[in-house]
Protein backbone atom coordinates (compact mmCIF):
# COMPACT_ATOMS: atom_id res chain seq x y z
CA UNK A 1 0.00 0.00 0.00
CA UNK A 2 1.45 3.42 -1.07
CA UNK A 3 -0.14 6.56 0.82
CA UNK A 4 0.52 10.15 0.76
CA UNK A 5 -1.56 12.71 2.74
CA UNK A 6 -1.66 16.94 3.08
CA UNK A 7 -2.76 19.12 5.80
CA UNK A 8 -3.76 22.04 4.34
CA UNK A 9 -2.20 24.56 2.08
CA UNK A 10 -2.08 28.14 3.83
CA UNK A 11 1.02 30.21 5.56
CA UNK A 12 3.67 28.44 6.91
CA UNK A 13 2.68 26.69 10.27
CA UNK A 14 3.79 28.21 13.05
CA UNK A 15 4.56 24.65 14.54
CA UNK A 16 4.70 22.22 11.85
CA UNK A 17 6.57 19.66 14.02
CA UNK A 18 3.37 18.44 16.10
CA UNK A 19 1.69 18.65 12.72
CA UNK A 20 4.02 16.62 10.91
CA UNK A 21 3.82 14.14 13.05
CA UNK A 22 -0.19 13.47 13.18
CA UNK A 23 0.08 13.30 9.12
CA UNK A 24 3.12 10.91 9.68
CA UNK A 25 0.84 8.64 12.20
CA UNK A 26 -1.98 9.01 9.76
CA UNK A 27 0.07 7.97 6.80
CA UNK A 28 1.49 4.91 8.95
CA UNK A 29 -1.96 3.71 10.46
CA UNK A 30 -3.54 4.31 6.30
CA UNK A 31 -0.65 1.48 4.85
CA UNK A 32 -1.67 -0.98 7.23
CA UNK A 33 -5.06 -1.08 5.96
CA UNK A 34 -6.82 -3.74 3.49
CA UNK A 35 -7.74 -1.72 1.00
CA UNK A 36 -7.32 2.03 -0.75
CA UNK A 37 -10.64 2.95 0.52
CA UNK A 38 -9.77 1.53 4.01
CA UNK A 39 -6.59 3.59 3.91
CA UNK A 40 -7.71 7.09 3.48
CA UNK A 41 -10.42 6.38 5.88
CA UNK A 42 -7.94 5.53 8.29
CA UNK A 43 -5.45 8.26 7.69
CA UNK A 44 -8.19 10.98 7.68
CA UNK A 45 -9.65 9.68 10.75
CA UNK A 46 -6.12 10.54 12.19
CA UNK A 47 -6.00 14.24 10.84
CA UNK A 48 -9.90 14.58 12.17
CA UNK A 49 -9.11 13.58 15.89
CA UNK A 50 -5.82 16.69 15.75
CA UNK A 51 -7.43 19.87 16.30
CA UNK A 52 -4.68 21.42 14.69
CA UNK A 53 -6.00 20.67 11.77
CA UNK A 54 -9.30 22.04 10.37
CA UNK A 55 -11.77 18.61 10.13
CA UNK A 56 -12.73 17.02 12.78
CA UNK A 57 -12.47 18.37 16.10
CA UNK A 58 -11.09 22.15 15.74
CA UNK A 59 -13.06 22.98 12.57
CA UNK A 60 -13.96 26.05 11.08
CA UNK A 61 -16.73 28.16 12.64
CA UNK A 62 -19.93 29.17 10.63
CA UNK A 63 -21.54 32.62 11.06
CA UNK A 64 -24.02 30.62 13.82
CA UNK A 65 -21.03 29.60 15.77
CA UNK A 66 -21.39 25.90 14.37
CA UNK A 67 -18.75 23.60 13.32
CA UNK A 68 -20.24 21.95 10.19
CA UNK A 69 -18.08 18.78 8.33
CA UNK A 70 -17.55 17.93 5.02
CA UNK A 71 -16.45 15.11 3.16
CA UNK A 72 -15.94 12.67 -0.23
CA UNK A 73 -14.07 9.83 -1.41
CA UNK A 74 -13.94 8.39 -4.57
CA UNK A 75 -12.39 5.17 -5.59
CA UNK A 76 -10.99 4.39 -8.98
CA UNK A 77 -14.02 2.55 -10.11
CA UNK A 78 -15.67 6.20 -9.90
CA UNK A 79 -17.86 4.84 -6.74
CA UNK A 80 -18.14 8.20 -4.90
CA UNK A 81 -19.68 8.97 -2.00
CA UNK A 82 -19.91 12.59 0.33
CA UNK A 83 -21.84 13.65 2.89
CA UNK A 84 -21.82 17.93 3.93
CA UNK A 85 -22.91 20.04 6.53
CA UNK A 86 -22.79 17.94 9.57
CA UNK A 87 -22.73 19.58 12.76
CA UNK A 88 -21.26 17.00 15.86
CA UNK A 89 -19.55 14.54 13.15
CA UNK A 90 -15.89 14.26 13.62
CA UNK A 91 -15.26 11.40 11.21
CA UNK A 92 -16.88 12.92 8.16
CA UNK A 93 -14.61 10.83 5.77
CA UNK A 94 -16.15 7.83 7.77
CA UNK A 95 -19.89 8.96 6.58
CA UNK A 96 -18.40 9.83 2.92
CA UNK A 97 -17.76 6.20 3.11
CA UNK A 98 -21.27 5.00 4.43
CA UNK A 99 -22.43 6.45 1.36
CA UNK A 100 -19.86 5.72 -1.15
CA UNK A 101 -20.27 1.70 -0.20
CA UNK A 102 -23.45 1.58 1.76
CA UNK A 103 -26.46 3.83 -0.30
CA UNK A 104 -27.01 3.94 -3.79
CA UNK A 105 -26.23 7.78 -3.59
CA UNK A 106 -23.24 10.08 -4.41
CA UNK A 107 -24.14 12.82 -1.97
CA UNK A 108 -25.96 12.93 1.19
CA UNK A 109 -26.26 16.12 3.24
CA UNK A 110 -27.17 18.22 6.97
CA UNK A 111 -29.72 16.26 9.14
CA UNK A 112 -29.83 13.41 7.18
CA UNK A 113 -26.35 12.72 6.53
CA UNK A 114 -25.78 13.00 10.64
CA UNK A 115 -28.83 10.06 10.98
CA UNK A 116 -27.22 8.33 8.62
CA UNK A 117 -23.65 8.29 11.02
CA UNK A 118 -25.46 7.42 13.62
CA UNK A 119 -27.23 4.47 11.85
CA UNK A 120 -23.50 2.75 10.96
CA UNK A 121 -22.22 2.87 13.97
CA UNK A 122 -20.06 6.71 13.44
CA UNK A 123 -20.11 8.70 16.58
CA UNK A 124 -22.65 12.12 16.28
CA UNK A 125 -23.16 14.63 18.89
CA UNK A 126 -19.03 15.61 19.43
CA UNK A 127 -17.90 19.06 20.69
CA UNK A 128 -16.00 19.86 17.41
CA UNK A 129 -15.46 23.20 18.87
CA UNK A 130 -12.84 24.08 20.01
CA UNK A 131 -12.09 26.68 23.43
CA UNK A 132 -9.69 28.68 21.10
CA UNK A 133 -12.25 28.33 18.57
CA UNK A 134 -15.21 29.73 20.47
CA UNK A 135 -13.33 32.58 21.97
CA UNK A 136 -12.52 33.44 18.49
CA UNK A 137 -16.10 33.50 17.42
CA UNK A 138 -17.34 35.55 20.40
CA UNK A 139 -14.71 37.71 20.10
CA UNK A 140 -16.16 38.77 16.84
CA UNK A 141 -19.62 40.19 18.20
CA UNK A 142 -21.77 37.17 16.15
CA UNK A 143 -24.27 38.34 14.31
CA UNK A 144 -28.55 37.69 15.36
CA UNK A 145 -30.73 37.79 13.21
CA UNK A 146 -31.51 35.68 9.54
CA UNK A 147 -29.25 35.13 6.91
CA UNK A 148 -29.15 38.96 5.63
CA UNK A 149 -27.66 39.85 8.97
CA UNK A 150 -25.02 36.45 8.61
CA UNK A 151 -24.29 37.95 5.45
CA UNK A 152 -23.81 41.51 6.60
CA UNK A 153 -21.57 40.14 9.45
CA UNK A 154 -19.73 37.96 7.32
CA UNK A 155 -18.62 40.50 4.73
CA UNK A 156 -15.64 41.32 7.15
CA UNK A 157 -14.65 38.01 8.14
CA UNK A 158 -15.39 35.10 5.82
CA UNK A 159 -11.83 33.15 5.76
CA UNK A 160 -10.12 35.69 7.56
CA UNK A 161 -9.57 32.63 10.63
CA UNK A 162 -5.98 31.71 11.38
CA UNK A 163 -7.05 28.23 10.86
CA UNK A 164 -7.75 29.25 7.21
CA UNK A 165 -5.37 28.18 3.89
CA UNK A 166 -3.29 31.26 3.36
CA UNK A 167 -3.64 32.41 7.21
CA UNK A 168 -4.91 35.82 8.37
CA UNK A 169 -5.52 37.13 5.27
CA UNK A 170 -7.79 34.45 3.37
CA UNK A 171 -7.15 30.93 1.61
CA UNK A 172 -7.39 32.57 -1.14
CA UNK A 173 -4.46 34.45 -0.81
CA UNK A 174 -1.44 33.18 -3.57
CA UNK A 175 1.89 32.81 -1.72
CA UNK A 176 2.95 36.34 -3.08
CA UNK A 177 -0.03 37.80 -0.74
CA UNK A 178 1.71 36.54 2.23
CA UNK A 179 -0.79 36.28 5.71
CA UNK A 180 -0.28 35.12 8.68
CA UNK A 181 1.03 31.82 9.18
CA UNK A 182 -2.10 29.19 10.03
CA UNK A 183 -1.94 26.17 11.95
CA UNK A 184 -4.62 24.54 11.11
CA UNK A 185 -6.20 23.66 8.03
CA UNK A 186 -8.22 20.94 5.62
CA UNK A 187 -7.08 17.22 4.92
CA UNK A 188 -6.83 14.91 2.37
CA UNK A 189 -5.30 11.29 1.29
CA UNK A 190 -4.97 9.21 -1.73
CA UNK A 191 -3.58 5.39 -1.65
CA UNK A 192 -2.95 2.75 -3.53
CA UNK A 193 -2.51 -0.78 -3.28
CA UNK A 194 -0.92 -1.16 -6.60
CA UNK A 195 -3.83 -2.24 -8.75
CA UNK A 196 -6.79 0.31 -7.41
CA UNK A 197 -6.86 3.59 -5.89
CA UNK A 198 -8.91 5.75 -3.49
CA UNK A 199 -8.98 9.55 -2.94
CA UNK A 200 -10.47 11.23 0.00
CA UNK A 201 -11.05 14.85 1.84
CA UNK A 202 -12.21 15.99 4.94
CA UNK A 203 -12.77 19.63 6.57
CA UNK A 204 -14.52 22.16 8.56
CA UNK A 205 -14.44 24.64 5.53
CA UNK A 206 -13.90 28.44 6.12
CA UNK A 207 -14.24 30.07 9.06
CA UNK A 208 -16.92 32.53 9.44
CA UNK A 209 -18.62 31.41 6.69
CA UNK A 210 -22.57 31.71 6.21
CA UNK A 211 -24.12 28.77 7.81
CA UNK A 212 -25.02 26.00 5.97
CA UNK A 213 -22.18 26.98 3.41
CA UNK A 214 -20.58 23.70 1.98
CA UNK A 215 -17.07 24.16 -0.27
CA UNK A 216 -15.15 22.23 -2.75
CA UNK A 217 -14.46 19.29 -0.52
CA UNK A 218 -17.52 16.73 -0.72
CA UNK A 219 -17.94 18.48 -4.23
CA UNK A 220 -16.77 15.32 -6.53
CA UNK A 221 -14.34 16.28 -9.11
CA UNK A 222 -13.36 19.57 -6.57
CA UNK A 223 -11.97 18.56 -3.66
CA UNK A 224 -11.40 14.95 -4.52
CA UNK A 225 -11.45 12.77 -7.62
CA UNK A 226 -10.16 9.42 -8.44
CA UNK A 227 -9.91 7.16 -11.64
CA UNK A 228 -7.49 4.11 -12.65
CA UNK A 229 -5.13 6.42 -13.79
CA UNK A 230 -4.63 7.44 -9.94
CA UNK A 231 -6.35 9.96 -7.31
CA UNK A 232 -6.12 13.42 -6.08
CA UNK A 233 -6.99 15.43 -3.28
CA UNK A 234 -6.99 19.67 -2.99
CA UNK A 235 -7.43 21.77 -0.52
CA UNK A 236 -7.39 26.13 -0.47
CA UNK A 237 -9.71 28.45 -1.44
CA UNK A 238 -13.18 26.28 -1.71
CA UNK A 239 -15.16 28.40 -4.01
CA UNK A 240 -12.37 28.89 -6.45
CA UNK A 241 -11.66 25.29 -6.32
CA UNK A 242 -15.28 24.49 -7.39
CA UNK A 243 -15.25 26.48 -10.12
CA UNK A 244 -11.90 24.77 -11.55
CA UNK A 245 -12.79 21.14 -10.45
CA UNK A 246 -9.00 21.29 -9.34
CA UNK A 247 -8.93 17.58 -8.78
CA UNK A 248 -10.55 16.42 -11.87
CA UNK A 249 -8.26 18.61 -13.75
CA UNK A 250 -5.29 16.95 -11.54
CA UNK A 251 -6.39 13.18 -12.51
CA UNK A 252 -7.24 14.18 -16.36
CA UNK A 253 -3.53 15.38 -16.26
CA UNK A 254 -2.83 12.21 -15.14
CA UNK A 255 -4.99 9.85 -17.63
CA UNK A 256 -3.21 12.08 -20.67
CA UNK A 257 0.25 10.89 -19.30
CA UNK A 258 1.89 13.39 -17.14
CA UNK A 259 3.75 11.85 -14.30
CA UNK A 260 1.59 12.59 -10.57
CA UNK A 261 3.86 15.76 -9.89
CA UNK A 262 3.62 17.47 -13.85
CA UNK A 263 -0.02 16.90 -12.81
CA UNK A 264 -0.18 18.47 -9.20
CA UNK A 265 2.13 21.19 -11.17
CA UNK A 266 -0.22 21.57 -14.25
CA UNK A 267 -3.16 21.98 -12.39
CA UNK A 268 -2.10 24.58 -9.63
CA UNK A 269 -0.63 26.92 -12.63
CA UNK A 270 -3.77 26.27 -14.06
CA UNK A 271 -5.97 27.24 -11.05
CA UNK A 272 -3.96 30.20 -10.22
CA UNK A 273 -3.96 31.71 -13.90
CA UNK A 274 -8.04 31.30 -14.20
CA UNK A 275 -9.17 32.56 -10.12
CA UNK A 276 -5.81 34.76 -9.07
CA UNK A 277 -6.30 32.39 -5.45
CA UNK A 278 -4.69 30.10 -3.45
CA UNK A 279 -4.72 26.43 -3.47
CA UNK A 280 -2.80 23.24 -3.01
CA UNK A 281 -3.37 19.11 -4.32
CA UNK A 282 -2.01 16.03 -4.14
CA UNK A 283 -1.64 13.40 -6.70
CA UNK A 284 -1.12 9.70 -6.86
CA UNK A 285 -0.65 7.74 -9.88
CA UNK A 286 1.06 4.01 -10.58
CA UNK A 287 4.43 5.07 -10.88
CA UNK A 288 4.94 8.33 -8.34
CA UNK A 289 3.15 10.88 -6.42
CA UNK A 290 3.11 14.31 -6.34
CA UNK A 291 2.50 17.17 -4.58
CA UNK A 292 2.30 21.32 -5.40
CA UNK A 293 0.47 24.44 -4.19
CA UNK A 294 0.47 28.34 -4.53
CA UNK A 295 -0.02 29.41 -1.13
CA UNK A 296 3.43 29.76 1.46
CA UNK A 297 3.65 26.22 2.61
CA UNK A 298 1.33 22.74 2.68
CA UNK A 299 2.82 19.98 4.63
CA UNK A 300 2.74 16.65 3.44
CA UNK A 301 3.39 12.70 4.68
CA UNK A 302 3.68 9.63 2.31
CA UNK A 303 3.90 6.25 3.38
CA UNK A 304 4.92 2.70 1.89
CA UNK A 305 4.29 -0.96 2.75
N1 LIG B 1 -8.92 25.27 4.01
C1 LIG B 1 -9.53 24.60 3.10
O1 LIG B 1 -8.94 23.83 2.38
C2 LIG B 1 -10.98 24.90 3.02
C3 LIG B 1 -11.77 24.07 2.07
N2 LIG B 1 -11.17 23.91 0.76
C4 LIG B 1 -13.13 24.71 1.92
O2 LIG B 1 -13.26 25.67 1.19
O3 LIG B 1 -14.06 24.31 2.56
Amino acid sequence: MRVIAHGGAGGRPDEPAPRQATLDEATRRGVDADTPLGAVEAALGVLESDPRFNAGVGGAVQSDGVVRTDAGVMTSDREVGAACSMPGVEHAASVARVVHSETPHVFVSGEHAVDLAGEFGIETGVDLLTDEKRERYEAEDPPQGGPRAHLDWLATRFGSGDDQAGGGADCGEPEEAGGDAPDHDTVGAVATDGETFAAATSTGGRSFALAGRVGDVPQVGSGFFCTEAGGASATGAGEDIARVTLSRRAVDHLDDGLSAQEAADRAIGEFEEITGSGAGVIVLGDEDAGSAFNTEGMQTSAAER
